[in-house]
């Protein structure tokens, strides 16, 4: 299978997360506030690129079931995982429009531009292979937090979700989904997917770092 393939190579890179400040202080409750809401912020405009994605990928699909598939991915991003981002952001008194209206900066621009453009280039297997990393490293984020749960964490529901049963169904759909469209396929095909899983891995890294600095643009804005 081709995801046991992609298992092997993207678990060092996502091993890494683990060691990352940002992760950590998630996992045991000390993550910096301002860290947070930058993450809260940036992360709602990501989702609403990477939503799009699925839009994507339901367009084309090429039966009725992976379109459907691709169809519950996007329900789930836009009415599961961003209903977790809506309720921090009530708890840490930022609007939903104030969430809508951020300004994506470098890293998370870069991120959504490079899997766009392979979804929009490519068939409904470029599509998975574009946001694959991204549902799967974060359940595999959640489960391990949630082994080493701390007593009044700040962060719990953040957790919870990223961990519980609804987000790694969505995350196995996803898994499915890549194995069935990559079946059959030549290896030069395959290697092409792996290069972007790989990429968007490093995105991945590049993201939380993003947050931990509390980065932006490189020069003030006008
Ligand atoms: C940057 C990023 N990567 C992944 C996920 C999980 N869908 C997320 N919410 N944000």
């Amino acid at each position: 299978m081709f995801t046991e393939r992609i298992w092997k190579r993207v678990e060092p890179i996502w091993s890494s997360y683990l060691e990352h400040p940002f992760v950590k202080g998630l996992g045991d409750g000390s993550l910096d506030e301002e860290k947070f809401k930058h993450w809260l912020k940036q992360d709602y405009v990501y989702l609403i690129e990477y939503a799009k994605l699925m839009a994507i990928g339901s367009s084309k699909a090429r039966d009725l079931k992976t379109m459907g598939m691709f169809s519950e991915l996007l329900h789930g991003t836009l009415f599961m995982e961003m209903d977790l981002h809506r309720k921090f952001a009530l708890e840490f008194g930022i609007s939903e429009e104030t969430l809508e209206a951020t300004d994506a900066a470098a890293v998370n621009t870069a991120y959504t531009s490079y899997m766009l453009n392979h979804a929009q280039r490519g068939g409904p297997e470029h599509v998975v292979a574009a946001l694959l990393a991204c549902a799967w490293s974060y359940n595999y984020i959640g489960k391990s937090l949630a082994e080493q749960s701390v007593e009044g964490n700040r962060y719990a529901q953040w957790i919870e979700m990223y961990s519980g049963d609804d987000f790694t169904e969505l995350t196995n759909s996803a898994i499915e989904l890549m194995d069935q469209l990559t079946a059959g396929k030549p290896e030069r095909e395959l290697a092409e997917l792996e290069e972007i899983i790989v990429k968007t891995s490093y995105y991945e890294y590049m993201f939380w770092e993003m947050c931990e600095t509390l980065e932006e643009w490189p020069v003030a804005k006008g």
